[in-house]
């Protein structure tokens, strides 16, 4: 965040004076944004900032406890600049929030500059070597230009000059989200399917049948089931990232024309993508970890380390019930103006909003054209579904704030289940616009039929209550993707080698390429300081007492 802010929110001046320092590592930066008392809600944070017109300085403060800076990256001991988010107050008058490049420690002696008080929150659950930090300001001074000033300014008179328009601002955010989706989100995907298909081929254990050599775990059906939808959700989400990112390119280039159309529905998207991504994420590490037993338990697997990535990324750049929360707010908008007898054709995503009812009559088959339809069924009735119940709950007289909180789960599910029929919409697009060989395209299609399924199934009520699928049919979807498990299997091992990924970066005694897995596994253990003597030295002090006591 503290590069794309300055590359996003800068003036050109600013950007000259601070980019390429940034970029060459002659200063260390970190986003400070979050306080203790505010994360989601922005405009509630208390961090001052104010002008002083005489001395063409702003001077920022801490006034509260809450108000103190808690989290941001590397500032623990790392960093000695900041992108600090503060209340502006200028000519007296409250500006609202406004980013300030702060410089925080010496850049000779590290120490922190005058009025700045720094520390560093404390162990977490991961990442533990970040420094996370915490931040305080006593009348800190700065140069007018420490403003990040491309969109609001402030005059040397202190004559404040608003943002032609607010959402100019968002650049920063949705790229932020962006590069989640298309680097984090896959990349963990990809490491956890890629350890444990590989540790699932040489694990051997229990009996298929009596006498015969003990199996390739690998080969049980419910092993599949926890680890080939993680290779297909890295694909389908590797198609949808690659939307988002060409959708941010497009939309960067007319913002630049001052060409706003586009935003809302970028801004959504990656909303939603971000939200379901990441959760989808955190719950397939956890089913590889599983499906590795007890040595997926270890460190030196990865999956620990893995896992606390990756659902820290369901935290950070904006919390996800949140982030779906903005995303039902572009999608009940966008449902109101069908109703309003106007079209959304202009919005990609949106279109099907004005016809998924019209494939609820259709019959149902387990093709990938049907089972997408499906999924915008589902979506198209629960977006309906909110909307009047919003309506209703309006009607009869309840705040339109109330209202929307009360519907709030449904909202969220909305957001979800529209995520969801893109992110399968795109997969299936890719299929069809791309010419794969044919053996390629049978195991493509074969993944695609798998995650259709498996999420599907996991959401049976809403298809049922909401598509064309009839209860019938169920035992159709259950037998695609049992199909697809059996199909998959002998490329499994082949589809995550496929993803390229080197065993420094796996770094999983579990998951190295060669598969000397138990090699491996002890030597690590023998890493272990517990190991560098036979007798440990709590022997003589503790449990040799202890089993003198007779207690
Ligand atoms: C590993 C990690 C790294 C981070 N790095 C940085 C950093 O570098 N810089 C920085 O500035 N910050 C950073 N953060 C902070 C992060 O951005 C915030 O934690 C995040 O924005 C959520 O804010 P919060 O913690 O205040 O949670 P809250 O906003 O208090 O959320 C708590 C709960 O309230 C719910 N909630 C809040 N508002 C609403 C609403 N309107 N409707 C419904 N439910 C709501 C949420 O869904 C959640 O369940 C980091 C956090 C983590 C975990």
């Amino acid at each position: 965040m503290f590069l794309p802010s300055l590359i996003g929110q800068g003036t050109p001046e600013q950007q000259e004076e601070w980019v390429e320092r940034a970029f060459n590592n002659s200063i260390l930066g970190t986003y400070a944004q979050t306080e203790l008392g505010h994360g989601t809600f922005i405009r509630g944070l208390e961090t001052t900032c104010t002008y002083d017109p005489e001395n063409e300085e702003f001077i920022l403060n801490s006034p509260t406890l809450t108000s103190y800076k808690w989290w941001p990256g590397g500032l623990g001991h790392s960093c000695n600049y900041a992108i600090v988010l503060a209340q502006l107050y200028t000519q007296g008058i409250h500006r609202g929030i406004h980013p300030f490049i702060v410089q925080l420690r010496d850049s000779e002696t590290w120490m922190p500059m005058p009025g700045i008080k720094i520390g560093e929150i404390g162990s977490k659950m991961g990442m533990n070597s970040v420094n996370n930090g915490y931040l305080a300001f006593n009348n800190v001074r700065l140069p007018r230009m420490q403003m990040l000033m491309k969109n609001a300014k402030v005059h040397k008179d202190g004559t404040y000059e608003k943002s032609p328009n607010e959402k100019l601002t968002y650049g920063t955010m949705i790229l932020v989200r962006v590069l989640i989706v298309k680097s984090l989100v896959t990349s963990f995907l990809m490491q956890s399917a890629t350890i444990a298909v590989r540790y699932s081929a040489i694990r051997r254990q229990s009996e298929l049948k009596s006498g015969e050599r003990e199996p390739q775990i690998l080969d049980y059906q419910t092993q599949q089931y926890k680890l080939f939808p993680v290779i297909a959700s890295s694909l389908v989400y590797v198609c949808a990232a690659k939307w988002l990112w060409d959708k941010y390119s497009a939309v960067t280039a007319q913002l630049k024309k001052v060409d706003l159309d586009q935003l809302p529905e970028l801004h959504a998207m990656a909303c939603c993508l971000k939200a379901v991504g990441t959760t989808d994420a955190s719950i397939s590490v956890t089913s590889c970890r599983l499906a590795c037993g007890g040595h997926g338990y270890m460190n030196c697997s990865n999956f620990p380390n893995i896992y606390s990535l990756t659902t820290a990324t369901e935290t950070y750049e904006g919390e996800n019930t949140v982030l779906l929360l903005q995303t039902a707010r572009f999608l009940i908008k966008s449902y109101e103006t069908i109703q309003k007898g106007n079209n959304v054709s202009t919005l990609e995503m949106m279109s099907y909003l004005e016809k998924y009812n019209s494939l609820k009559q259709s019959p149902w088959t387990t093709t990938l054209d049907c089972m997408t339809n499906a999924f915008f069924q589902v979506a198209g009735s629960k977006i309906d579904d909110c909307y009047f119940t919003i309506k209703r709950l309006i009607d009869s007289g309840m705040a339109q704030e109330d209202a929307w909180n009360q519907t709030s789960i449904k909202l969220t599910q909305a957001s979800e289940a529209h995520c969801r029929a893109f992110v399968i919409s795109t997969y299936v697009k890719t299929l069809k616009t791309n010419q794969f060989s044919p053996e390629l395209m049978d195991v493509l299609t074969q993944l695609g039929e798998l995650i259709c399924a498996q999420w599907i199934l996991c959401r049976l009520g809403d298809f049922l209550q909401h598509s064309n699928l009839k209860p019938i049919n169920v035992h159709s979807i259950q037998c695609l993707l049992e199909d697809c498990l059996e199909r998959i299997r002998p490329n499994a091992v082949g589809l995550v080698d496929s993803f390229d990924i080197p065993d420094e970066i796996l770094d999983s005694a579990l998951g190295a390429y060669d598969g000397n897995v138990y090699e491996r596994l002890l030597a690590e253990a023998n890493k272990s300081p517990l190991n560098k003597e036979p007798v440990n030295r709590s022997f003589e002090l503790y449990i040799k007492p202890f089993l003198k006591s007779n207690m």
